[in-house]
């Protein structure tokens, strides 16, 4: 099963649905990423900080696909926001997954006490244009953070991936996004280790249309036209997350999903949170 595309504002193109690598470590954690582009997924998402882009690029040596075929994602830390930091930091990245490009640099958090992802947001534009990052994001940002870098550089990102999930919808930025033409990634989709898949408004619906519960959730990401990255150790969950382009929700099904809304799970403000 490979996943549909979309075309990105900057003309490259990203899968509907992708694989998060987070707590992947290991020798473990190359054989799960492996058998997951194995299986079918291309898009992969790491990070600086989850100290796994080794695992990661392992993987793509390792596989038969074709480098050029894969959407490697990976994010800059807060600790080395700044321009010169940026392209220091992006180049360990690199260097970690043995890759010559990666195709979506985002900055992780904005960490707004610190005051820096201007300067940061201007070096990855230099590293798009000289093709190391072929498509530039960001991660965590705000509808007035999004502005602020539109107005100072003149150039949006091409995605924002934030929390989203069925408690936490994101309305309001996903109308602001697609105004933009920015695209939404939705991290944590399946609520993490929430309760969500145990809501009988999912269990339900997952059984009408004969599906799992994670299924299901996943199905309402791909109608909401967000781009979930679910992480699974496990091959057969892996597996029956990517399948998830067989059956289609009906309107008020989706509605009835997101009316599970009541907010963040973690309490991870952007405004906030500091990571480091
Ligand atoms: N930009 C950011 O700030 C952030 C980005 N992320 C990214 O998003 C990715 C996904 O988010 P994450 O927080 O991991 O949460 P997810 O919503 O993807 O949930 C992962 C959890 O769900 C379990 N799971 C996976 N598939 C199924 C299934 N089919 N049925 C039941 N349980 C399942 C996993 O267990 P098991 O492995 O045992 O299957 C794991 O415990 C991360 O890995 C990371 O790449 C995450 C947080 C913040
Ligand atoms: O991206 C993730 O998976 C995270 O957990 C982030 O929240 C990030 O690594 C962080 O904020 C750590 O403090």
């Amino acid at each position: 099963m490979i996943a549909p595309e979309y075309a990105l504002r900057d003309g490259n193109r990203i899968p509907a649905l992708g694989l998060g690598t987070y707590g992947l470590n290991d020798e473990a954690g190359v054989d799960a990423v492996l058998a997951a582009i194995d299986d079918g997924y291309r898009l992969l998402d790491t990070a600086y900080n989850y100290g796994n882009e080794q695992v990661i690029g392992d993987a793509v040596a390792r596989t038969d696909v074709d480098r050029s075929d894969l959407i490697i994602t990976t994010k800059l830390p807060g600790r080395h926001h700044g321009y010169d930091e940026t392209l220091q930091s992006f180049e360990e990245s690199r260097r970690r997954l043995g890759v010559e490009w990666i195709d979506l640099y985002l900055i992780h958090w904005p960490n707004p006490s610190v005051d820096k992802y201007v300067e940061s947001w201007r070096a990855m534009i230099s590293l798009r244009e000289k093709g190391l990052a072929r498509s530039i994001g960001v991660s965590n940002f705000t509808e007035q953070m999004l502005t602020r870098l539109g107005d100072e550089t003149g150039l949006l990102p091409v995605v924002n991936q934030v929390e989203l999930h069925p408690y936490f919808p994101q309305g309001e930025l996903r109308a602001f996004h697609d105004e933009h033409g920015i695209r939404t990634e939705s991290w944590s989709p399946l609520g993490k280790r929430s309760a969500l898949l145990e809501e009988p408004v999912i269990t339900e619906l997952a059984a009408r249309h004969g599906v799992t519960p994670a299924q299901l959730v996943l199905r309402w990401h791909v109608e909401l036209e967000t781009i979930p990255i679910p992480k699974s150790a496990d091959a057969v969950r892996r597996r029956s997350n990517l399948d998830v382009f067989g059956f289609e929700l009906a309107p008020e099904e989706v509605e009835a999903i997101s009316a599970l809304e009541r907010g963040r799970l973690w309490g991870a403000d952007p405004n906030t949170h500091e990571e480091m």
